[in-house]
């Protein structure tokens, strides 16, 4: 994609802030996802990330600001009608459910969008991601953790999301499943699919990500396309701290 952010406008967050309790830990984000875009998100531990992808989906109150998207306002919307809106998160940490089969994981992930118990959806499931077909029939807690992240991520797509949210699907674990999954997010990228990411691995994020953002501390430091963040020293900055 050439430096030219996409017109369209999907997600809209406007001076979003998020506290637990007293403590705010974002302090008025704002950014876009605009429609087939491939946007990361990098910061340190705890600069807040997590919290702000978490109030994007309703499952934390944001104290205030907006979250439109499709030009909508998604306000106080429960965390089911915004996954019906479009928007699915895959939590951090590969949460699938260790006593049901892949199979059975998967048909979950339909029932949370549009498509209840729609068998169809998974042939394309399987197509993507071949390990989860050859072990349809396993218990979950049989896969590997990144067999049960890949999971994680099918259970996301089989509901069709418009703007599919990961959120470090690092996790931890080997850098070779990293690759499955965003290369799998380029691919459906190009067809449409927005992808918004929380990666600690940044070679590998920005390697697939259009434009990104940094968070330092709450707060958006700096946001530009990923060869401009490359290039300067920002990238040191956030995560060294340097200045
Ligand atoms: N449920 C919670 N209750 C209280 N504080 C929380 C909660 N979740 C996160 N925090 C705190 O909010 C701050 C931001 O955490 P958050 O997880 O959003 O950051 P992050 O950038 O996603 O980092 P990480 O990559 O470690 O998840 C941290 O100080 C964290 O301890």
């Amino acid at each position: 994609m050439a430096n030219q952010r996409p017109c369209a406008p999907l997600l809209e967050v406007r001076d979003v802030r998020v506290a637990y309790g007293k403590a705010e830990v974002v302090h008025g984000i704002s950014m876009d996802v605009r429609a087939g875009e491939f946007v990361v998100m990098l910061g340190r531990n705890g600069a807040g990330k997590s919290s702000l992808l978490h109030a994007i989906s309703g499952l934390v109150p944001m104290r205030t600001g907006t979250v439109r998207f499709e030009g909508r306002d998604l306000g106080g919307a429960r965390p089911r009608d915004i996954v019906k809106a479009g928007i699915i998160q895959v939590l951090e940490g590969h949460r699938v459910f260790h006593t049901l089969s892949v199979e059975d994981n998967l048909l979950i992930g339909t029932y949370a969008a549009n498509s209840r118990g729609d068998r169809g959806k998974l042939g394309r499931i399987y197509e993507l991601f071949p390990e989860l077909a050859e072990r349809r029939h396993q218990m979950a807690s049989r896969l590997s953790g990144g067999q049960q992240q890949i999971l994680a991520v099918g259970q996301g797509l089989i509901g069709d999301p418009k703007l599919l949210i990961l959120d470090e699907p690092s996790g931890g674990l080997a850098p070779m499943v990293v690759d499955r999954i965003l290369d799998v997010a380029s691919d459906l990228c190009r067809s449409g699919m927005a992808i918004l990411l929380v990666e600690q691995l940044v070679e590998k994020a920005l390697r697939h990500a259009h434009y990104g953002y940094l968070v330092e501390t709450g707060r958006v430091a700096a946001e530009a396309f990923v060869d401009e963040l490359r290039e300067g020293d920002l990238l040191q900055r956030v995560y060294l701290g340097g200045h």
